[in-house]
């Protein structure tokens, strides 16, 4: 499959008036609420917000890991909003990548089997320069024949991160990829994003509960009760931490 290549200025991710209801009747839960947001290419978001806020729902309307009670969502040109199942699995597998809190890695697979998985499960050929490009950023070289017991937590964080760039996804979403990782190796997980970022220039899309991950990002929105209450470009981990608690004290004071 080619590269998705776009000239326009359409954002790599985007959520229209997005409605996320779960449950009926007095089991009814409002996870979203009358949310738009646009997520330009080539820059890396991070979504924070109190636990309970939207956050992991907003990422899953927006990846089309589940569905959209009001509202719709688009990656890249297309509407994820009402495409079939087939059509979804064709765009996850295609033009997304994802990076789970607890790696979601085969236990039976080598780093280098599960790094081209996603590949492998395309139909799709690896591209020796990249594979080599994303598994030199990560620094795996020297571990590409270990199955995952056999790694740190940080490595094979690193191993799920070259997984979700090596099929070139328009975007990735990274759900508290630093949550499992002790500082060291959260730190090396980030710095390899926003390398991704930077140099290959990948759009990326990432929940975090941790002011200093989310200071690697170049944009933070902050979710309450399921909508957007604030919205910080070039994040430093102190404005993280002031909007933070400015936000703790209007949400007590309401
Ligand atoms: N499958 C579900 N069925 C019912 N309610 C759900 C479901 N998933 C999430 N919710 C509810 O929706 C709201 C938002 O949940 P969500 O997991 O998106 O929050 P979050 O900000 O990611 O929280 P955390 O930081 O704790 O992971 C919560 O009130 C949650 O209980």
């Amino acid at each position: 499959m080619t590269e998705v290549v776009t000239t326009t200025n359409e954002p790599a991710v985007r959520a229209d008036n997005v409605w996320k209801v779960y449950g009926s009747g007095a089991a009814e839960v409002t996870a979203l609420r009358d949310v738009s947001v646009e997520l330009a290419r080539g820059r890396f978001t991070a979504v924070m917000g109190p636990s309970g806020s939207g956050k992991s729902t907003l990422m899953h309307c927006l990846a089309g890991l589940d569905t959209v009670t009001r509202g719709e969502t688009r990656i890249g040109a297309t509407r994820v909003t009402g495409l079939r199942d087939a059509e979804l699995t064709r765009l996850r597998r295609e033009q997304i990548g994802f990076i789970f809190q607890q790696f979601n890695l085969l236990p039976t697979l080598t780093a280098r089997e599960n790094i081209l998985l996603p590949l492998a499960i395309a139909g799709r050929r690896p591209e020796p320069d990249w594979f080599d490009t994303v598994v030199g950023t990560v620094d795996l070289r020297d571990r590409l024949g270990h199955r995952p017991d056999q790694l740190s937590g940080g490595q094979q964080q690193r191993v799920a991160c070259a997984r979700a760039l090596i099929t070139r996804p328009q975007v990735v979403f990274a759900d508290e990829p630093t949550g499992n990782l002790d500082s060291r190796s959260g730190a090396d997980v980030l710095g390899f994003l926003s390398r991704s970022v930077r140099e290959f220039g990948r759009t990326i899309v990432m929940v975090t509960h941790d002011p200093t991950a989310a200071a690697y990002a170049d944009r933070v929105i902050f979710l309450a009760d399921g909508t957007v209450v604030e919205d910080l470009a070039a994040p430093t981990t102190d404005a993280v931490l002031e909007t933070m608690k400015r936000l703790d004290t209007q949400g007590a004071a309401r």
